[in-house]
Formats: C-alpha cells, sequence, structure tokens
C-alpha cells in the first residue's frame, strides 16, 4: 500500500508517469485533483465526476472540523461514505486555510490560536488537532500540519517558518497512527533556493511516502514558482510523489510536470466556472460576453465533453444572464474535464515519448499565460 510505482520517465525533462496504490484505488499520474473544500466538488454530483474522469478529490480539515464537525463525519463512517465518493481523497492539514481565512490570535510554535471564519469560536489547531481531525475524517492522503507564508516575506521570517514547519512534520508524524492513511510532509522555504534545498532535506529525512511542495502559488511571479521546482527535483527523492499545492493554470500544471510535479489541484475550474471563464483549447474565454449572444458553438469545438456535445455558447451565456445554477454546472463541469483531459494527455504523451512536443505546442496555444 502506498507504493509509488514509476513507469516512464521523460529523457529530455523531468517529467514522469507512474502510479500511487491507495486502499480506494490506483491515482495515475500525472493527475489533476479537484477541489472539494466542504466534502463537495462544488455543483458536481459524485457520478459526474466519475464520468468527467476524476481519480482523486480534495477536502479540508479546517473547514469540515468547524462544520459539520469531524466526529459528525467520523459517525457517517468517514468521507468517502459521507459523500459516496468512493475513489481516493486527499485532505489538508487545514495549515494553509487557518492562515488565510481563520482571525489569528496567536501563532507560537505550539500551533496557532484563532478564531473561526464562521461564527468566531475560539480553536487551538496544531499538528496534534490536525492529525486527530485527519485521521477521523479518513481520507487516504493526509498532509502535514505546516505554516505556509504569504508572499513576498523576508528570509529570517522564511527561515522561522521553514524551521516551525520541520517541527510540526515531525509532531504530524508522531501524531500519525492509521496505518490506511498516507501521511505526506509538506517542504517550505519560500522563494529562496538555499532555504528549499534545507526544508526539502529535513522533511525527506523525517521520511514520509509523498511530499508536498507547499509555500508556492502565493502571488510570486510563475518564474520563480518554476526556478524553487527546478531546484527541488534533483533534491526530492525520484520514487515518492510530489504534490504541488494548489496549482494551477494549464500551462502551470504542463511546466510543472515537466519539472517533476506529479500531482496537482487548483480551485480554478470550479471557481472560474461560477463566474464563466472557460479554459478552451486555444486558451481562455468569459461566456458572458456579449460576442456569444449569437455564437451556437460549443464552448470549445475540440471538446468531447458532455457540455460541448450538448449545448451553445449561446445558450450558456443566457443561463448566466438569467442567473440560472446549471450555468455553472455546466462550465465548472466542462472546465473539470478540460484539465483531467490535459493531465490524461500529458500522461499519454510520458508514456509515448512525446512529452517535449506535446509541451511545446500547449504552451505555444496557451501561449504560456499561467497567470
Ligand atoms: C492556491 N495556492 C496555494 N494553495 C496552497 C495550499 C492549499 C492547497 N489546496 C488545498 C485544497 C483547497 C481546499 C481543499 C483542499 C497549501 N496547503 C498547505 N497545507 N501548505 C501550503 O504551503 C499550501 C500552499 C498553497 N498555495
Ligand atoms: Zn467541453
Amino acid at each position: 500500500m502506498f507504493e509509488f510505482r514509476l513507469q516512464a520517465q521523460c529523457p529530455v525533462t523531468g517529467a514522469r508517469a507512474g502510479e500511487f496504490v491507495t486502499p480506494h484505488g490506483v491515482i495515475k499520474t500525472p493527475v489533476f485533483m479537484p477541489v472539494g473544500t466542504q466534502a463537495t466538488v462544488k455543483a458536481m454530483a459524485p457520478f459526474e465526476l466519475e464520468e468527467i474522469g476524476a481519480q482523486i478529490i480534495l477536502s479540508n480539515t479546517y473547514h469540515l472540523y468547524l462544520r459539520p464537525g469531524a466526529d459528525i463525519v467520523e459517525e457517517a463512517g468517514g468521507l468517502h461514505s459521507f459523500m459516496d465518493w468512493h475513489h481516493p481523497i486527499l485532505t489538508d492539514s487545514g495549515g494553509f486555510q487557518v492562515f488565510s481565512l481563520a482571525t489569528l490570535n496567536r501563532v507560537t510554535d505550539e500551533g496557532v490560536e484563532c478564531q473561526s471564519h464562521i461564527d468566531g469560536s475560539r480553536h487551538m489547531m496544531d499538528p496534534e488537532w490536525s492529525m486527530e481531525v485527519q485521521q477521523k475524517l479518513g481520507s487516504d492522503i493526509a498532509m502535514c500540519f505546516d505554516q505556509c507564508l504569504h508572499y513576498p516575506t523576508t528570509k529570517e521570517e522564511a527561515e522561522t517558518a521553514l524551521a516551525r514547519t520541520t517541527r510540526w512534520a515531525r509532531r504530524s508524524k508522531d501524531a500519525h497512527t492509521r496505518e490506511d492513511q498516507a501521511l505526506f510532509g509538506i517542504i517550505q522555504g519560500s522563494v529562496y533556493e538555499d532555504l528549499r534545498r534545507r526544508s526539502a532535506e529535513d522533511i525527506t529525512s523525517i521520511g514520509f511516502p509523498g511530499y508536498g511542495i507547499g509555500g508556492l502559488s502565493v502571488g510570486e511571479p510563475h518564474h520563480i514558482m518554476y526556478e524553487m521546482l527546478d531546484v527541488l527535483q534533483h533534491v526530492m527523492p525520484f520514487d515518492k510523489p510530489r504534490y504541488l499545492m494548489g496549482v494551477g493554470h494549464p500551462s502551470n500544471l504542463v511546466e510543472g510536470v515537466a519539472r517533476g510535479v506529479d500531482m496537482f489541484d487548483c480551485v480554478l475550474p470550479t471557481r472560474n466556472g461560477r463566474t464563466g471563464t472557460v479554459f478552451v483549447s486555444t486558451g481562455r474565454i468569459n461566456i458572458k460576453n456579449q460576442v456569444y449572444a449569437r455564437d451556437f458553438t460549443p464552448l470549445d469545438p475540440s471538446c468531447d465533453c458532455y457540455v460541448c456535445r450538448h449545448f451553445t455558447k449561446a445558450y450558456i451565456r443566457h443561463l448566466y444572464k438569467a442567473g440560472e445554477i446549471l450555468a455553472a454546472r455546466l462550465c465548472s463541469w466542462h472546465n473539470l474535464h478540460f484539465l483531467i483531459k490535459l493531465m490524461e494527455g500529458v500522461r499519454e504523451s510520458i508514456l509515448n515519448g512525446t512529452f517535449p512536443a506535446f509541451r511545446k505546442n500547449f504552451i505555444e496555444v496557451f501561449h504560456g499565460e499561467g497567470d
């Protein structure tokens, strides 16, 4: 269980194709993981996610602890039963969310004293708390409780947070007892190459079945994110999965794969879906634009998803203008399909040795906007 089988490596770039074995199924990598913060990928039912080809979805410790509460999910038999998703689930540790959502009262080496963004109730969140909650949720992959800093940050702040994250990773591992759940470490170090190396050495020396690359996609320019990945790909164990947290745009996924990343998550496909921004094979469009009022072609003529086979831009634009719920559902559906199919195409190109050409063609078409 939790072994990572490497199936192919690109001889020109750092790209690799593999399989990660979990109790709820084998994850074929590279993989895009839809985000389901509150035990639902917004506006999508599990059977629709299966139809789209989603292999694994994410949920969140911070949110589910606050509402409905970890005990209710545990009494339901865990997240898989509660939300009727019987494939792999990854839960984030709450480290990122507590710093970005809660009212922070005190942050010490012990943990984070905070107030809920929902009802202002006071809580102490720390590695032991995060492990207790994730073990109750019963995800297949849990994440260490870490401290993710915003961007920009001083090197001193980054160094302090890195050392704290290492201590918290040790405490997370000591408090993690569930055998049928993998615990991934998380590497920090902000945008400083030497700190990135140090964090990678610290976290990999503690030893985990997989590793998150944290502290990125927090506002830094993409070339800096890529520089950090260039450093990390040479200091992370090749036989363990690498999960770039919170990424990302189509071009960021392809460029991340080229630098040895195996797993990605991002709220964009569903968040953009709710605002009408749609990924298409030539870039992005916003379906609410007047230009689509009489456009009776699919969102993306080269897409074979349910939405593109049944509806036109004019119809979906009408749904948005009329405030219809179906608008968000259809665009989320197409966006998720787009990213999942993109990763399937990337994986196929690595397996058949054509990834460099795939990458070149994709970046030309998507002109690497990745913003
Ligand atoms: C968007 N950019 C970004 N996201 C980051 C995230 C969150 C990834 N997405 C998790 C899902 C969202 C809701 C359910 C789980 C990060 N998480 C952690 N623990 N540490 C990071 O450094 C960390 C860094 C991140 N950067
Ligand atoms: Zn489509």
